[in-house]
């Protein structure tokens, strides 16, 4: 698989805080990356470093390809946008103005392109109003725009839907697919709010306390939070002989129980184990929310 961007070790540490603690995660070509933690967790300390807003204590990462110690980086950083935190627009200026200044910063050889960029973003009627009178969303998309200018093929979102109502955040989420679909644009996005991001993401990164907990892909985690039934069992040896005769699929949970996924004739199952002098001592239906999956996997995970 080809990654956009690769950490390895990548450490922050402010005085004896590690802010990042040997953080891995990749992020693939074409993906649209949840990069989900609590506050506090270490994802704006991430995106900052990748943006070359700070440098790491330890460790390193690559951006297509490039490590961050090679004299190419800055170029490579050239193929990226962010929006880091509040979106950087003038609020004196109108959405315009504000790709226009953009424009003279990056050295375009000229505006064009500028009514393009306001119309991806839904500003194209926002005219001579002054960005200071914007809702969040139009600050947010005009922060987009900004961050589209250098036609990127990466972009990274700190916490996009912070704050917005329900219609601005279904904006954003449009615009963020869009990008992804029609101008294969890479996405990074970082949030606390794991149920929004299921809604776009193709892969995620959990972290917690500067760390990687997991990286699983959308497909993985769907499968991870898929209805099953949860048993509990005196032998899951036993039990899990009889799932394969009955090719049922499982997955040994603990030493007393399992999780049994399709259709499931109860009856014969507990016949089945019968058989096999195993009793079955509970059982139940268990729909694994993403929520869930996300609290059990902070709470399980560990640290130094
Ligand atoms: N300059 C700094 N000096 C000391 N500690 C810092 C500094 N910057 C960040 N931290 C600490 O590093 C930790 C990670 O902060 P960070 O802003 O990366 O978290 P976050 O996951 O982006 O959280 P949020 O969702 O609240 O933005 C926090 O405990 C924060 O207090």
């Amino acid at each position: 698989m080809e990654y956009i961007l690769c950490t390895n070790g990548l450490t922050k540490q402010y005085r004896k805080f590690k802010a990042l603690n040997n953080l891995n995660m990749h992020v693939p070509k074409g993906a649209i990356y949840g990069f989900v933690g609590k506050n506090g967790a270490g994802k704006t300390t991430l995106i900052r470093l990748i943006c070359g807003l700070q440098e790491p204590t330890n460790g390193e990462y690559s951006l297509y390809g490039r490590k961050n110690t090679d004299g190419g980086i800055s170029k490579a950083r050239r193929r990226m946008g962010a929006v880091v935190e509040t979106p950087s627009i003038y609020l004196d200026l109108t959405a315009e103005e504000n790709l226009r200044e953009q424009y003279l910063v990056l050295g375009m050889p000229s505006f064009e392109g500028i009514q393009e960029l306001l119309k991806l973003v839904g500003l194209q009627d926002a005219g001579k109003k002054k960005a200071k009178n914007f809702s969040l969303g139009m600050k947010q998309r005009l922060g987009i725009a900004i961050a589209l200018a250098g036609d990127p093929d990466f972009l990274i979102l700190d916490e996009p839907v912070n704050g917005l109502d329900p219609q601005g955040i279904i904006e954003i989420r449009e615009l963020i697919l869009k990008l992804n679909r029609e101008r294969q644009i890479t996405f990074l996005i970082s949030s606390h709010i794991l149920d929004e991001l299921s809604r776009l993401a193709t892969h995620y990164g959990f972290i917690d306390q500067g760390q990687i907990v997991r990286e699983i892909s959308a497909e993985e985690l769907e499968h991870a939070c898929r209805k099953c039934i949860r048993l509990t069992v005196s032998d899951t040896r036993a039990l899990a002989c009889v799932l394969d005769k009955m090719r049922l699929e499982y997955s040994i949970v603990s030493e007393d129980e399992a999780d049994v996924f399709g259709e499931l004739n109860i009856s014969e199952l507990v016949l089945a184990l019968a058989q096999e002098e195993c009793q079955v001592l509970s059982l139940h239906e268990k729909d694994e929310s993403l929520e869930s999956y996300y609290v059990n996997l902070m709470g399980g995970a560990s640290h130094e």
